[in-house]
């Protein structure tokens, strides 16, 4: 197989490079998602490379905070990292986003010490600030600052929630999911700054479109099959139409006829986070043997 030459060597030139978090929060519903689109791949200890065993698509293992930067300047065709990482990185010229993956869901805010009372974030316009997202911060305080007093904006690349207890900053701008790392070192939010959530980016300069759209719905048929199950009932005619409303599927139920006169089969889609809502009202309207099942993967046109 053709090899592209110099730093690039142990990636085919005709491959699909795709980035994924090497480690971190993200790491693990990463992982499962790409075993759920069927993208196998086989990564020896300690190698950050590793070839899909089906798909010409060569896995990077990168930290989550460059992803975003490799995929816009064109390095990457394709990857999975937050938004917060997007913005700060990137801009929209170069990349788009694919699909909003439902996981890795925090707000990035500004917070400080409990101790210190501040109520209003413009007070803290002019101040030290400690952050591992820098351009993000610096957007979110020229709304505030004066050209003669800008906010004073420091880069740490992890621990931030330390820096107002070791007196490097009067606030931080860091990322909050339950609110735990925050709470244990006496900050409050002040100020939310964005909400956050794990994407799929594609490089608007990639040259692999097809396999880069192929790669993207392999994604979005698991993505779908997590958030749907299917339930199947049985009903007599009487109370076809009140379960049909119950359950009425994404196009329509499927409705077939039993063996025994004036009963049905009914299959539909429902939500998996009402799916236990919808059982109850079924069998409140006479549906029997409700049976619920999960899918392996879907493609599901999710815009009808
Ligand atoms: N507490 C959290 N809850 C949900 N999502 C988070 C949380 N912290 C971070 N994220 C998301 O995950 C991305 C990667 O963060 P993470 O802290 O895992 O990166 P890392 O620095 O590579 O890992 P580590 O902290 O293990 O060194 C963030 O940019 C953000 O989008
Ligand atoms: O609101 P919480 O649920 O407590 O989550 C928020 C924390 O999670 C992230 O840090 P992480 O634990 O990934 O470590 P880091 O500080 O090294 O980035 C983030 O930077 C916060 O510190």
């Amino acid at each position: 197989m053709a090899t592209v030459t110099g730093n690039n060597s142990m990636i085919p030139a005709d491959n699909v490079v795709m980035a994924v978090p090497k480690k971190g929060r993200l790491y693990d519903r990463c992982m499962k998602l790409l075993a759920g689109a069927g993208m196998d791949h086989r990564r020896p200890a300690r190698v950050d490379i590793a070839q899909c065993s089906d798909l010409p698509v060569t896995l990077v293992f990168l930290p989550a905070h460059d992803i975003a930067m490799f995929v816009g300047e064109g390095n990457v065709d394709i990857g999975i990292t937050g938004l917060d990482v997007v913005k700060e990185t990137s801009d929209d010229s170069e990349i788009e986003v694919a699909m909003e993956l439902g996981f890795g869901k925090c707000r990035l805010c500004v917070q400080a010490p409990v101790s210190a009372g501040i109520t209003d974030v413009k007070t803290l316009s002019g101040k030290r600030i400690v952050t591992s997202f820098p351009a993000v911060c610096k957007a979110f305080f020229d709304q505030y600052d004066t050209p003669d007093n800008p906010t004073k904006i420091k880069y740490v690349s992890g621990s931030v929630e330390a820096a107002c207890g070791l007196g490097l900053a009067d606030a931080v701008v860091d990322l909050v999911e339950t609110g735990t790392t925050m709470k244990a070192a006496g900050l409050e939010v002040v100020a939310e700054v964005m909400d956050s959530q794990c994407l799929l980016i594609v490089g608007k300069g990639t040259k692999h479109r097809e396999m880069v759209d192929l790669i993207v719905r392999r994604i979005e048929g698991y993505i779908t099959a997590e958030k749907y199950l299917m339930v199947s009932y049985n009903t007599s005619k009487e109370n076809l139409e009140a379960c049909k409303q119950v359950a009425p599927g994404k196009r329509s139920p499927t409705v077939s006829q039993l063996d025994t006169e004036g009963w049905f089969a009914v299959q539909a889609l429902i939500l998996k986070k009402d799916s236990s809502r919808v059982m109850d009202e079924l069998q409140g309207c006479g549906a029997t043997d409700i049976l619920l099942f999960a899918m392996h993967n879907t493609r599901i046109n999710t815009s009808s």
